[in-house]
């Protein structure tokens, strides 16, 4: 459904825009229907400028890619971007700063009526809001008449899900969705985004934090300095993880449901880095990956 093959992003900086920085490095993965993909990385891992491109909100300087087989980058002018956001629509991390607070959260929804389905009658808008809200876990009669600061932020965030849903997406791109959530809210939307895969959404879903990871993706890819680090399995990535940059980021994870004993016989038996081959001077060209499983695949050292 969605594919990214040897997407690079250099973004021009400086004074006169003659610095370049370079934020994403020959980076592929795919999205199918019903799948979850994380992209995980630490901050200023080019996580983010990933989601963009794919939202179509800024082009990669090189790589192509496509959606449902047709190029992203060469989507132009309002209609198609228009068409495109009917089916590819991205929630950000802070639900605050996506609403304007002046308007209810009935008029937000009711901006996507005016714009994709003026046709609609009002009985059937009704029906179509009703059923996304109930999709999201929201009671209609407790939200649509509140302004955004009157509802919580997880409300807020499964309200920005809600509207992406009245457009019948097939792919939802989720950057930091729950990292401003408190922890039980924070299980609640990610128990929705294990509902909206069962539904056969494709989901990239953009987190600093692999314990999240974990929970509902189908795949891991982990993000360094722009490049892929280890892709594959989210199983087999957290089970045997190949990059040493993959291990040190798993070693950060709190395992809270493992003894001290457990967590000792592992220190114990702990195998040393794998060595990687380091990443090719030429910034511009392909980055090597070492399949080492299933569909799993180690990248270069990027030093
Ligand atoms: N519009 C821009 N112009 C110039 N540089 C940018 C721009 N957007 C991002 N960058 C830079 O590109 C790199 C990757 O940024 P990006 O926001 O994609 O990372 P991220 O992994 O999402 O980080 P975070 O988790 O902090 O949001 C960073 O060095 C950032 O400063």
């Amino acid at each position: 459904m969605l594919e990214l093959s040897h997407v690079h992003k250099v973004y021009r900086v400086g004074a006169f825009g003659g610095g370049r920085l370079r934020a994403v490095r020959d980076v592929g993965l795919t999205v199918e229907p019903g799948e979850v993909v994380s992209l995980i990385g630490e901050s200023g891992s080019g996580k983010s400028t990933l989601g963009r491109m794919v939202l179509g909100l800024t082009r990669p300087t090189s790589g192509r890619i496509a959606f449902e087989g047709a190029d992203v980058t060469a989507i132009k002018g309002f209609r198609a971007k228009k068409e495109y956001h009917r089916k590819v629509q991205g929630v950000f991390q802070d639900p605050f700063s996506s609403f304007n607070p002046i308007f209810k959260a009935e008029r937000v929804l009711s901006m996507i009526r005016s714009s994709y389905f003026p046709g609609v009658s009002d009985a059937d808008w009704r029906d179509r809001v009703t059923d996304s809200l109930r999709t999201v876990r929201l009671d209609p009669d407790a939200v649509l008449g509140k302004y955004p600061h009157q509802l919580s932020g997880g409300q807020l965030q499964r309200l920005l899900i809600a509207r992406a849903l009245l457009l019948d997406i097939r792919l939802l791109v989720a950057d930091e969705v729950i990292s401003m959530l408190d922890a039980s809210t924070r299980i609640d939307v990610l128990n929705l985004l294990a509902d909206l895969k069962e539904r056969g959404l494709g989901i990239l879903f953009v987190t600093h934090d692999l314990s999240l990871g974990t929970y509902v993706s189908d795949t891991t890819v982990i993000l360094r300095k722009g490049a892929v680090a280890e892709k594959g399995p989210t199983r087999a990535v957290f089970a045997d993880p190949r990059h040493p940059y993959s291990r040190h980021l798993l070693s950060c994870v709190p395992r809270l449901h493992r003894t001290w004993a457990e967590v000792d016989a592992d220190l114990d038996r702990e195998r040393p880095d794998p060595v990687v081959p380091p990443a090719p001077a030429d910034e511009d060209g392909p980055v090597p990956m070492t399949e080492v499983g299933e569909g799993h695949f180690v990248g270069a050292d990027q030093g």
